[in-house]
């Protein structure tokens, strides 16, 4: 692809911040969870495993591998409306490609679905009950129902796909991560008899790297309040600045340039103090004092940045291109049947 900016050099890493600690999420109701999932194990039949189209492979869950290692799964990518159709095509590629090591002989395929949109998410039931590759025994009895646990990290819209497909807003969603803190099972309307059981977004105990730290932040899958700061958490969105450094780097990185444009920019940049400026002066965000008011503008940028205003972008490209090898835990390397 041609760069709208071909003179411009975006950097091919990010080196900023080499000293942050990584960031851990795995609070109580994640722990009581990941327990919860191993004792309903043997009545589940099909394990829907959403992860977010943005950031497909840092999104998934070593934890998620190891317990469901021996189950059906399907890996969905959802929120695929934030991203292009040539970026799915190439992720669509690098899990082909990837295959042997990427999906275990237990892993029925992938499927891009946006659950705001209602992309594919019809599909869902169709392709664990009547795939190809493999033999669903029929149930014993027609009041027996096939069960589906929906897992996957935070907030990448496993209650949403719920409720689009029981066609009710039956489980809680929400813009924040970690609205889902129990378990909960809906009933299906389908031909077949289908139950579909609800779980919190979990994440392993450690998360890998920095950078997968703040990828995951950027997403929203961990709370602003544990990256930086946050005003409900009484911190200050100011400390948000090494993420929204970060949220730049991609830009550049992802030749998402949109922003040059909406906030009526010479050309693309490196600097955030820079963008955040030129974010100010275009949303008049000034503090009484006439001084640009950070706070106002980074808070308004994250949630321009993942609702999507901001271009399409998946932020994997550095390993879905080819300069990085997949984490080593998002190998599925199970044999079991
Ligand atoms: N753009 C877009 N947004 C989505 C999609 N699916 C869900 N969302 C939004 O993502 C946010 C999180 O959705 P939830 O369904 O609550 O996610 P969850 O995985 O159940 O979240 P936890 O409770 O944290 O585990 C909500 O604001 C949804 O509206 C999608 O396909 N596209």
């Amino acid at each position: 692809m041609s760069s709208r900016f071909p003179l411009f050099k975006s950097e091919l890493s990010f080196t900023r911040f080499p000293d942050r600690k990584i960031i851990n999420w795995f609070p109580g109701h994640m722990a009581k969870a990941t327990k919860q999932i191993k004792e309903k194990l043997k009545f589940i039949d099909f394990v829907i495993e959403v992860r977010d189209a943005r950031v497909p492979i840092s999104s998934y869950n070593k934890t998620i591998n190891e317990i469901f290692s021996h189950k059906k799964r399907l890996i969905l990518f959802n929120k695929c409306d934030l991203i292009s159709k040539s970026a799915q095509e190439k992720i669509e590629k690098y899990f082909a490609d990837n295959g042997s090591i990427m999906e275990g002989p237990q892993v029925l395929g992938t499927l891009f679905t946006s659950a705001k949109q209602g992309i594919n998410v019809k599909k869902i039931v169709d392709l664990c009950l009547h795939n190809k590759s493999v033999e669903i025994a029929p149930k014993k009895f027609k009041t027996i129902p096939f069960t589906f646990l929906i897992a996957g990290i935070p907030n990448v819209g496993k209650s949403s796909i719920i409720n689009k497909l029981i066609e009710k807003k039956k489980a809680k969603e929400g813009a924040l991560p970690g609205v889902t803190r129990g378990m909960g099972f809906f009933p299906m309307k389908t031909k077949e008899n289908c139950l579909l059981l609800d779980t919190p977004g979990i994440f392993q105990p450690d998360i890998e790297s920095n950078e997968q730290g703040f990828k995951l932040a950027l997403i929203n899958a961990i709370p602003d309040h544990l990256f930086g700061g946050d005003n409900s958490a009484g911190g200050t969105a100011i400390d948000l600045i090494p993420l929204i450094d970060y949220m730049l780097y991609q830009m550049n990185r992802n030749d998402c340039f949109e922003y040059v444009e909406i906030f009526d920019m010479k050309g693309p940049t490196k600097s955030v103090e820079e963008l955040l400026l030129a974010v100010c002066e275009k949303w008049k965000m000034y503090s009484a004092g006439g001084e640009p008011d950070w706070n106002k503008a980074l808070s308004h940028l994250l949630l321009w940045f993942r609702s999507g205003k901001l271009g399409q972008i998946v932020l994997d490209t550095d390993v879905i291109c080819g300069n990085l090898a997949p984490p080593s835990s998002s190998i599925v390397t199970t044999t079991d049947t």
